[in-house]
Formats: structure tokens, C-alpha cells, sequence
């Protein structure tokens, strides 16, 4: 049962468990660290920013918590497996079944139309087609593409893309959901509709993380992680603003 599927939870409601992460990049000869030691949790039902200055690790962290890139130590706990003691495979099939990405190049294959790419992420994960096609018809729908379904990649704008990718991402319905500056390439109302769908996505009781340089996300965000020269240096869990007040309206010129 995917659509719908309720994000498994590890201990005490924790969809992640990181502790001790550190990373080295090795450039010619040099060797260097670019995460010192990173503990973090993340609940379910919660959406997550990752925020700081350019170079200061985000992507990075990101990219191990995702099981893209391996610690050079440390260790991550996700869906209360211990990934970072997986071989390969295995990371991968546990990124299949769990998780979700959206990306700041979209990764969409450029040969596939807007509903094929949203389908194939479905049968990849053994959903037969026609319900593929329905669930893919309706996801696009709901980031306000159904005029566009038969489009290309190639015949859409940056924003319209990457809002086949927030499609993607959520059609499998995964325990977690990895954005690399989700709404860089979207207008105002665009922004706010995608992560509307987001925040929905995490109050299904899955987890939502995001790196962003937007602080008007912070007003979707249970927990804001402040980054900065590879370590963690602030952690806040905000208490959402009960009002319909709408942080991108507000910044569109009237
Ligand atoms: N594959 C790599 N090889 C060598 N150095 C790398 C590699 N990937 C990242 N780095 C370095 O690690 C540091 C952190 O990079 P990262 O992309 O995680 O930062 P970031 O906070 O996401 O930055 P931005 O906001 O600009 O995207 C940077 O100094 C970067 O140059």
C-alpha cells in the first residue's frame, strides 16, 4: 500500500536518526572536512528546513541523510534502519521503498512527457498502470499541471519542471521527502501551493526536509536547522501560525 502509506517510524516517532556525521571531500592531494560531528533527529509528521550560508554543508548533510553519500563517520538511522550499515544495495532499495527527492535540476527523463514521468516513478515501485496513470493524473492536478500532462520536460518552464518534480516526489507517497531549494524556480502562488502539498505531506505523519535560502518557508516549518562551517549551530521547533496568513502572498507585488 503506497498512496496513503503512513511513514514507519524508529524510535520514539523518529524518521531520522543521525549522530556523530562527519564528511571529507578529497580534492588532489588535500584532504578536507566539510561536517564536523552532526546529530540530528527528525520526527515524523514534522517538515524540516535546513538553512545557513552557501558552503556550509547543507547539501551535503542532505545528500548522507538521504543515503546518497556516505559518512566518512557517524552514523544515520532512517525509518529505524541503520542505513549507514548497509551495503549499497541495500541502501538503494531502502531509498526505493522510503524516500523521495526533489532536486534543484529535477532529474526528469527528457524523452518521457510530464505524466510518464510521474508514472514511472509508480511502476518503479510495482503499481500497475492504469492505477499509475490515475494516481499520476491526479498528483499533477494537484500542482496545477493537468493542462500540461503530455508536455515534455523540454516544452516546460524551470518552475513548471520542478513542479513535476514535487508530482513525483509525492505520487509514491515516502516516509521521507528530500528538497534541495524546492521553490528557487516558482512564483509566489506557485511556491505557496507546493508546499501547502508538502506541509499536507507531513501531517500524514511522514517527514519533509528541505534546504532553502527562503526564509518565508520557515512559516510551513515545525523545525528550522541553522547551518554553518559544517557543524549544527542552531535547532528550533516553531510553533506554526494557527492563522491563514500567507507568507508568499504577502511579498507578491500588489
Ligand atoms: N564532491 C565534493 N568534492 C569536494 N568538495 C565538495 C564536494 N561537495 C561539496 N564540497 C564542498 O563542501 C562544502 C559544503 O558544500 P555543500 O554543497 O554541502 O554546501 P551548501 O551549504 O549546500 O552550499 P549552497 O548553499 O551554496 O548550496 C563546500 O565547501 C563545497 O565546496
Amino acid at each position: 500500500m503506497m498512496p496513503g502509506e503512513r511513514g514507519q517510524l524508529g524510535q520514539a516517532g523518529l524518521l531520522i536518526a543521525a549522530h556523530g556525521i562527519k564528511k571529507s571531500f578529497v580534492t588532489g592531494q588535500a584532504e578536507t572536512e566539510v561536517l564536523h560531528g552532526v546529530d540530528l533527529c527528525i520526527q515524523s509528521g514534522h517538515l524540516a528546513l535546513v538553512m545557513g550560508p552557501s558552503g556550509s554543508g547543507k547539501t551535503t548533510l542532505l545528500s548522507i541523510l538521504a543515503g546518497l553519500l556516505r559518512p566518512s563517520d557517524g552514523y544515520v538511522d532512517l525509518c529505524g534502519e541503520r542505513m549507514t550499515a548497509l551495503p549499497p544495495h541495500r541502501i538503494a532499495e531502502l531509498r526505493r521503498r522510503r524516500v523521495g527527492f526533489v532536486f534543484q535540476t529535477y532529474n526528469l527523463f527528457p524523452a518521457l512527457t510530464a505524466l510518464e514521468n510521474v508514472m514511472a516513478a509508480l511502476r518503479m515501485k510495482g503499481a500497475p498502470a492504469g492505477d499509475a496513470r490515475a494516481r499520476a493524473l491526479h498528483c499533477l492536478e494537484r500542482v496545477g499541471l493537468a493542462e500540461l500532462v503530455a508536455r515534455r520536460p523540454g516544452q516546460l518552464s524551470g518552475g513548471q519542471r520542478q513542479r513535476v518534480a514535487v508530482a513525483r516526489a509525492l505520487a509514491t507517497a515516502p516516509s521521507l521527502l528530500f528538497g534541495d531549494e524546492i521553490t528557487a524556480a516558482l512564483d509566489p502562488a506557485s511556491g505557496h501551493a507546493v508546499m501547502r502539498l508538502l506541509r499536507e505531506h507531513a501531517d500524514l505523519g511522514h517527514a519533509v526536509l528541505i534546504v532553502t535560502h527562503d526564509a518565508r518557508l520557515k512559516e510551513y516549518a515545525d523545525h528550522v536547522i541553522e547551518m554553518q562551517d559544517g557543524y549544527i549551530v542552531r535547532e528550533r521547533y516553531t510553533h506554526r501560525a494557527e492563522s491563514d496568513f500567507d507568507p508568499f502572498e504577502r511579498t507578491t507585488p500588489s
